[in-house]
């Protein structure tokens, strides 16, 4: 019945819009023909909704026994990813930085799918102390880590520090993970077959790393940042699954889509409320909600038939082509050796 209501309403909206682009548009020579033109035009609407809305996971594997651990779980992505890791029975573990948010959305998640084994543990990953911290209690007091999922993430902020003087895009999306999966390497393997799923984006392919100045001390550019982080979590795919072969733990990155969450909370440009009207048919067309866009993230973490595949990307819950950069072995190793020095001596 809400479904129904839903889908009428979809629909009545998609009517409305048409029949305003129509009225708006309108140069008089379909004057007499306006239900054809709203009719046609609604169709064209949706089909481009469905075709962005991107597919669903469809696989049955089932989490009985197992442990997933999500950082930044408690919105957007990795909300709905821990969603659907809860509905398949696993352990899931919600590491984020703030334990009140991340509270309502563990309480969301066991009324909806009544697994009641779903924690919250505070993790913040601009901060080496706290990842530290967190991996010591998680190693010592969880015995099986099965799933690790590198979700959260920081998009476009202003010139920001981490606790340790990173830069905070690079230092949260890459510098943080890179440590938190090194110190949760031992147990990924005990557990093996195992999954670490990084969440990059395909804005990857508009990142270069600037080697002399990764955090960008001498100029910044919020895109730029952001791109040259996410093409580090590609890089980081590389370097670890060169390091893990033999191992049964497999690394892979993956674009989840156009999303519409709460990513875009520091990006502000002349009016931010004209600007959120502006994108809001924008969104409803061209992106997709947070549940289409956990989608990748669920197959790369529990299709069967990636059980041995290692060093991908994904888009759209199927392999996708990433940029040449995030292959160059150089690159890769060179990441590692910085990131292992700036980690490891905090
Ligand atoms: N939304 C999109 O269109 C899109 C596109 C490409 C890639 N991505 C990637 O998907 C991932 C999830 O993003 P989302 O769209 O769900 O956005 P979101 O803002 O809803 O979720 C990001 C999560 O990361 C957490 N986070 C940020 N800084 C943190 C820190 N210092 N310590 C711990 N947690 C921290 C936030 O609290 C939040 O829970 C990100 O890595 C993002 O770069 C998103």
């Amino acid at each position: 019945m809400a479904l129904n209501l839903s889908i009428m309403l979809q629909l009545l909206w998609h009517c409305c819009f048409s029949f305003l682009l129509i009225y708006i548009f309108h140069t008089g020579s379909y004057s007499g023909h306006w239900i054809i033109a709203t009719f046609g035009l609604t169709v064209i609407l949706i089909l481009i909704r469905l075709h962005f809305a991107g597919p669903t996971y469809k696989g049955l594997e089932r989490l009985d026994g197992k442990t997933v651990l999500i950082t930044g779980a408690n919105t957007g992505i990795g909300k709905e990813t821990a969603k659907e890791m809860a509905r398949r029975g696993g352990r899931v573990i919600m590491a984020c930085r703030d334990l009140d948010k991340a509270n309502q959305a563990k309480d969301e998640i066991i009324k909806e799918t009544e697994n009641h084994k779903i924690f919250v543990h505070k993790l913040d990953l601009a901060s080496f102390k706290s990842i530290r911290e967190f991996c010591k209690n998680f190693n010592e007091t969880e015995e099986r880590l099965d799933i690790l999922i590198n979700n959260a993430g920081i998009m476009m902020c202003p010139k920001l520090k981490t606790e340790d003087g990173l830069e905070m895009q690079i230092g949260v999306n890459h510098f943080g993970h890179f440590l938190l999966t090194n110190l949760l390497l031992d147990k990924l393997k005990q557990c093996s077959p195992s999954r670490i799923v990084i969440v990059s984006s395909l804005m990857h392919m508009f990142g270069q790393m600037n080697f002399d100045d990764l955090n960008s001390e001498r100029s910044y550019g919020a895109v730029r940042a952001y791109s040259q982080s996410k093409l580090a979590n590609m890089l980081h795919v590389r370097a670890l699954m060169k390091r893990l072969e033999g191992t049964g733990v497999t690394v892979n990155g993956l674009h989840p889509g156009s999303v519409d969450t709460e990513l875009l909370r520091h990006f502000k440009i002349f009016s931010w409320t004209i600007f959120k009207i502006l994108l809001k048919p924008i969104k409803i067309y061209f992106f997709k909600n947070a549940f289409k866009g956990a989608q990748t993230t669920i197959y790369a973490a529990l299709d069967s038939s990636l059980e041995t595949v290692s060093g991908k990307y994904f888009s759209d819950c199927k392999p996708a082509s990433a940029s040449k950069l995030s292959f160059n072995d150089e690159d890769a190793e060179r990441l590692w050796q910085i990131s292992e020095k700036i980690t490891q001596g905090r």
